[in-house]
């Protein structure tokens, strides 16, 4: 196998990346410890959307707004919070993380691993070959001998309004790099980037108003959504569920822009921020060269090979094949699938069967999602209604957490909720929701046990210090053997 410095115009690299966002990199970094020669394609940022404008700054924003909220909730802490929060530093703090949008020092990472970096527009011109466009317009060709991994992200979806143009509403991209707060918000969409942006906006002292046409964050279990919009309208924002967005109008670019929504009535706002989704950005990557249809998130199988491509080149990770849209799992689909690429190119046996070391099992099983609301959101693996879908026999353990003894010292009047979904045949995990302050830390010892298959009756034995959050633990397990002694009682 070739080293990569000893590239040049048409000797063919092993592995060609095509977009250095988090993924990009995960399986650059797992193809050059495979030792294979890489070449990685960045048309804007290396560190792509997560770094700049989307998983970054939203919690360098959102951090401020949380840390006074969780001191409000301490007496002797909350008379110390007697200002509002300071704007400038909170923006200047976001900033920083995201290194006022200067990747050098992430570019400097992908080259000192050893891999080459082309800036510019990557797109696949048939089998194991990428053209590489710079801004200028000049032209180059690579060629791979093992594998092409595309790792081109996502970008706002944008429902087709009357009026959408005009309005030039924010996305994900202002709702992260403004460092203006605009006196009224209205945020159109109810999924993990309404939520968060409603939090951070209406910390930073916007009004906003949340329009979701319905529950809010609806892939986790119902009380989840019904408590954050608790904490949401608790906070001071407008949350409107069971509304559509039907026309927008912005006659002067710099005036207010008005939403006609489907009742009749009208709001106006400052700014319109749009948080509906995703499209895959797959558009203009040459998929038609390769017999694929450009723009379609790209299905995969266990390794994150691209179906129905001959011959075991092209892979699709993060983003663009849909799974799961999260930073934390596309990196483990790229270090997965950088491994797989490494035993593939040097002819060893792959181990892709369930839970294997080139198998990315975990997305079918154990997704772990923290929304950093207030309160925070956090779930692994299936829901109930996901549970009862999937034919598995279930218990549901619920728990208010002011029954909670040793978690109730993390806040005065300490308010949240937590559900176990428990295969009954197994007994174990299948999934764990926790709705609260401060929720996001445990979500890991959930994971492990539903990605571990801990049984219940092991799980009892990990204790949880005395006085921590983790206590719900405690309960959570009580309740449930109190349930199996009593199965009259407990909820199926
Ligand atoms: C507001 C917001 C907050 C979020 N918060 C979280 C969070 O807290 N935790 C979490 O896990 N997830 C979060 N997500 C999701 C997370 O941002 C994505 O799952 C993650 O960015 C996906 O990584 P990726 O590398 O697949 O894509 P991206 O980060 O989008 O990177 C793709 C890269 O490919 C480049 N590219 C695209 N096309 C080409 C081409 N043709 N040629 C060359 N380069 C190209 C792009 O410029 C980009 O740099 C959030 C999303 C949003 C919108
Ligand atoms: N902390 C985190 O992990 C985090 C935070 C933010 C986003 N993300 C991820 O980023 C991805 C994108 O987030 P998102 O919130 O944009 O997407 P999403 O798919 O999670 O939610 C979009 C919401 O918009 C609604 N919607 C769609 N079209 C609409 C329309 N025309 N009018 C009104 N509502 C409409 C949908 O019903 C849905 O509830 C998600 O997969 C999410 O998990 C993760």
């Amino acid at each position: 196998m070739s080293e990569p410095h000893e590239t040049h115009e048409g000797t063919p690299y092993d592995v060609i990346v095509l977009g250095a966002g988090p993924v990009g990199q995960n399986v650059v970094d797992r193809a050059r410890a495979a030792g294979l020669s890489v070449a990685v394609v960045e048309r804007e940022l290396v560190g792509g959307e997560c770094s700049y404008w989307a998983c970054v700054p939203s919690k360098a924003l959102l951090r401020p707004v949380i840390a006074v909220a969780d001191a409000r909730r301490v007496e002797g802490a909350r008379q110390a919070v007697t200002g509002r929060l300071d704007t400038d530093g909170v923006f200047a703090r976001r900033n920083r993380y995201v290194t006022d949008w200067d990747d050098s020092g992430q570019a400097l990472f992908v080259k000192s691993i050893g891999a080459d970096l082309f800036r510019g527009h990557g797109r696949l011109d048939g089998p194991r070959r990428v053209t590489v466009t710079r801004d200028d317009g000049a032209q180059q060709t690579l060629t791979a001998r093992h594998a092409v991994a595309i790792a081109t992200g996502s970008r706002p979806a944008l429902p087709d309004i009357p009026g959408i143009e005009e309005a030039r509403p924010w996305t994900n991209r202002h709702g992260t790099d403004s460092s203006t707060v605009p006196a009224r918000l209205a945020i159109v969409g109810g999924g993990g980037v309404g939520i968060e942006m409603a939090t951070l906006w209406q910390g930073l002292g916007s009004h906003v108003t949340l329009l979701a046409r319905r529950r809010l964050i609806p892939r986790m279990e119902p009380f989840a959504g019904e408590l954050v919009s608790q904490g949401l309208t608790e906070a001071g924002v407008n949350v409107r569920i069971g509304v559509q967005v039907s026309a927008l109008r912005r006659p002067d670019p710099e005036g207010p822009v008005t939403l006609t929504l489907d009742d009749g009535s009208e709001l106006e706002a400052d700014e319109v921020l749009f948080a509906t989704g995703r499209t895959p950005a797959t558009g203009d990557i040459g998929l038609d060269t390769v017999g694929l249809t450009p723009g379609s998130w790209l299905d995969v199988d266990t390794t994150c090979l691209v179906d129905g491509v001959e011959g075991a080149w092209l892979y699709a990770l993060g983003d663009v094949n849909h799974r799961a849209l999260l930073t934390h799992e596309g990196k483990y689909q790229a270090r997965t699938a950088g491994d797989a690429i490494g035993a593939r190119a040097a002819g060893r046996p792959l181990d892709d069967g369930p839970w294997g070391d080139h198998a990315t099992t975990a997305d079918q099983h154990a997704v772990p999602q923290v929304f950093f609301s207030d309160p925070e959101a956090a779930a692994v693996g299936l829901s109930a209604q996901q549970a009862a879908d999937a034919g598995h026999r279930v218990r549901i353990v619920d728990l208010d957490f002011n029954a909670a003894q040793g978690a109730n010292l993390y806040a005065d009047g300490y308010q949240g909720h937590a559900r176990l979904v428990v295969d009954l045949d197994r007994e174990v995990l299948l999934g764990a929701t926790f709705v609260g302050p401060g929720v996001s830390e445990l979500l890991h010892s959930a994971t492990i046990a539903v990605a571990g298959e801990v049984p219940l009756k092991r799980l009892r034995h990990a204790i949880a210090p005395f006085p921590t959050v983790s206590e719900i633990w405690l309960f959570l397990l009580a309740a449930y053997q109190r349930d199996q002694e009593n199965p009259q009682n407990a909820s199926t």
